[in-house]
């Protein structure tokens, strides 16, 4: 049996807070797969071709030094219950780690058929700067029937909507910095 981490995001843009994430999943996990899907609780700014893209930028940092992360398109559903349904077939083998960040977890119960989901994973949660971990919330995701670990792990105050509303590029990967430049993505527009 491997280890299989399973990492979602909408990656409007990635910042460097999911790449270290995923180098983190690298060294602990067998195999890490990752995919930039539509997230049906959001609008996004970006076509998901180019989201799929730039997330695929993440894997090339040196700091990933394993061979063990897939990017994979087909995981690439809203609903992450059919992702985990495609993953099983892929990989069944498999114990699957669904990982997400301490701020998902209030909105986690609303998630599409989020028993079935937690029946078929166990829950790896990251903890997020400004998003505290709550045991009440977690004891009401166990009586959903999930397992939680609490990743040991210390991220940047950073996120992608920080980056849309100010373009800052230092909370950004280099060769994603550079991809948005070449696409001109995220252009300022005032429209006042
Ligand atoms: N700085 C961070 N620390 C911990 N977890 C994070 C961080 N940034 C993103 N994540 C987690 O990574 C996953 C994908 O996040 P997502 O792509 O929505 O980033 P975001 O910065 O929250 O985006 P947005 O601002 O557009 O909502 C989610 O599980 C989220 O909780
Ligand atoms: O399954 C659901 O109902 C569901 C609801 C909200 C978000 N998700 C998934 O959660 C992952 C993280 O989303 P995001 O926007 O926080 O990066 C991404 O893979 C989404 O498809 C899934």
């Amino acid at each position: 049996m491997i280890t299989l981490a399973l990492f979602g995001t909408s990656a409007d843009p990635p910042t460097k807070a999911h790449q270290k994430i995923v180098s983190w999943l690298s060294q602990k996990f067998d195999a890490v797969a990752i995919w930039a899907s539509d997230n049906p609780f959001k609008s996004h700014q970006t076509p998901l071709r180019h989201r799929s893209q730039m997330l695929q930028l993440l894997m090339e940092d040196p700091d990933n030094p394993r061979n063990n992360l897939y990017f994979d398109a087909e995981l690439s559903q809203p609903r992450t219950l059919e992702t985990v349904r495609i993953a099983r077939q892929k990989w069944p083998e498999a114990e699957l780690y669904l990982v997400i960040g301490s701020d998902l977890i209030p909105q986690l119960p609303r998630w599409y058929h989020v028993e079935d989901l937690l029946s078929q994973v166990n829950l790896l949660v990251v903890p997020r700067p400004g998003a505290p971990i709550r045991e009440p919330e977690l004891d009401r995701l166990r009586q959903m029937g999930a397992s939680v670990a609490i990743a040991d792990l210390h991220l940047p105050d950073v996120s992608s909507t920080a980056y849309r509303q100010t373009q800052t590029s230092q909370v950004l990967t280099p060769p994603v910095a550079r991809y948005i430049q070449r696409e001109n993505l995220y252009a300022y527009q005032d429209v006042s």
